[in-house]
């Protein structure tokens, strides 16, 4: 079913401007973007404090909330091997099963596994940065399509990214100003841009601003920062358009313990004041415990558990959650 809720606009839907497709994990961050929110998103709708959550079942939902800013549905993405014989089928590795996902506006939801079990495979699907053998998503509505005509700048502009390794997703050569205003340029949405608007100077200052840093900074290169720093400079990428989802694939694994709580509170307090809707991959079920709402539990690339995150935590189904809540030393 390609649902189709009434899209919802705004000034960043009026820009032009692309990135390409088909990043990892890990390249840098430049293809995200919008520049401000559209009308129905100021208020997030979010989930309720018991997350609104369906009871928990293989490949089954995370329900958010009434309109689903985020719709997955029987997505599946296989890979064809290489034949180990010149005859012979190809073997197929399927990386994700068939999982079905709704995640309200303003929700957050955090995707846990092992490695291998398909989380960053979801979110790259989700992104429409790899195209899905089975299945279909929707963002805010609109049907997320990758493949000749496709144009994805819609999505770009509502989505923020950031990745694990604050050391590999920042260009050394470029200075903080530049790296920040990437989006803004990249999008079209930057005021020396054809159609832009947005102030490119005033937006990379206050987007430092919310993420820590000081505005003055924009001068400096990545070399010249700690790691922490160094991640606030990642997030301070991915809001400067003020998306609307933001997706962490691992953004605290890199960092010390310190440095994790101290990103952590900011990535909380920053999803409270600018209401963004939140996905989140982590290894870590303590920072999933501490930023979302809701969960879900992948396991060979099959959704087996999820809902709120209180309630699976608390209560899990699945052999394998609790698997990964014992393996857990303390939450
Ligand atoms: N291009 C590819 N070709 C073949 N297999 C792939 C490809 N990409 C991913 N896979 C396989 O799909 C499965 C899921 O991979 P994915 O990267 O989504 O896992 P993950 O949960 O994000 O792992 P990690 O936590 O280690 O990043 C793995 O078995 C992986 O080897």
């Amino acid at each position: 079913m390609s649902t189709a809720f009434p899209p919802t606009s705004g000034p960043g839907d009026r820009h032009d401007g692309d990135l390409p497709d088909g990043r990892r994990a890990g390249d840098r961050l430049s293809d995200d973007g919008a520049p401000g929110r559209s009308g129905s998103g100021t208020a997030p709708r979010g989930v309720s404090a018991d997350g609104d959550a369906r009871p928990s079942s293989p490949d089954s939902t995370v329900r958010g909330g009434e309109v689903p800013f985020v719709r997955a549905e029987g997505l599946g993405r296989d890979h064809r091997l290489r034949r180990e014989r010149l005859t012979g089928p190809r073997p197929v590795r399927t990386a994700l099963h068939d999982v079905d996902l709704d995640l309200a506006e303003g929700a957050s939801l955090g995707v846990i596994g092992e490695s291998g079990s398909g989380k960053t495979t979801l979110v790259r699907l989700l992104l429409g940065l790899d195209t899905p053998t089975r299945g279909t998503v929707t963002v805010d509505g609109r049907s997320v399509r990758r493949g000749r005509g496709a144009d994805l700048r819609w999505l770009r502009r509502q989505t923020g990214i950031v990745f694990q390794d604050p050391y590999a997703s920042l260009d050394p050569r470029m200075d903080v100003g530049r790296i920040v205003a990437e989006p803004l340029q990249a999008l079209g949405l930057a005021g020396d841009s054809p159609g832009g608007s947005v102030g490119e100077s005033d937006a990379v200052a206050r987007v430092l601003t919310d993420v820590g840093l000081e505005p003055d900074m924009v001068d400096r290169y990545p070399h010249e920062f700690s790691g922490g720093q160094r991640q606030r400079i990642a997030l301070a990428r991915a809001l400067v358009h003020r998306p609307r989802l933001l997706v962490g694939d691992e953004p605290l694994s890199a960092l010390d313990v310190t440095v994790r709580a101290q990103i952590l509170d900011l990535l909380q307090g920053l999803r409270a004041d600018l209401g963004l809707t939140l996905i989140l991959v982590s290894h870590d079920i303590g920072v999933v415990a501490h930023l979302c709402d809701q969960v879900l539990v992948l396991k060979d690339g099959h959704a087996v558990e999820s809902g709120a995150t209180s309630e699976v935590l608390a209560h899990p189904r699945a052999a394998y959650t609790r698997d990964l809540l014992a393996a857990v030393p303390r939450l």
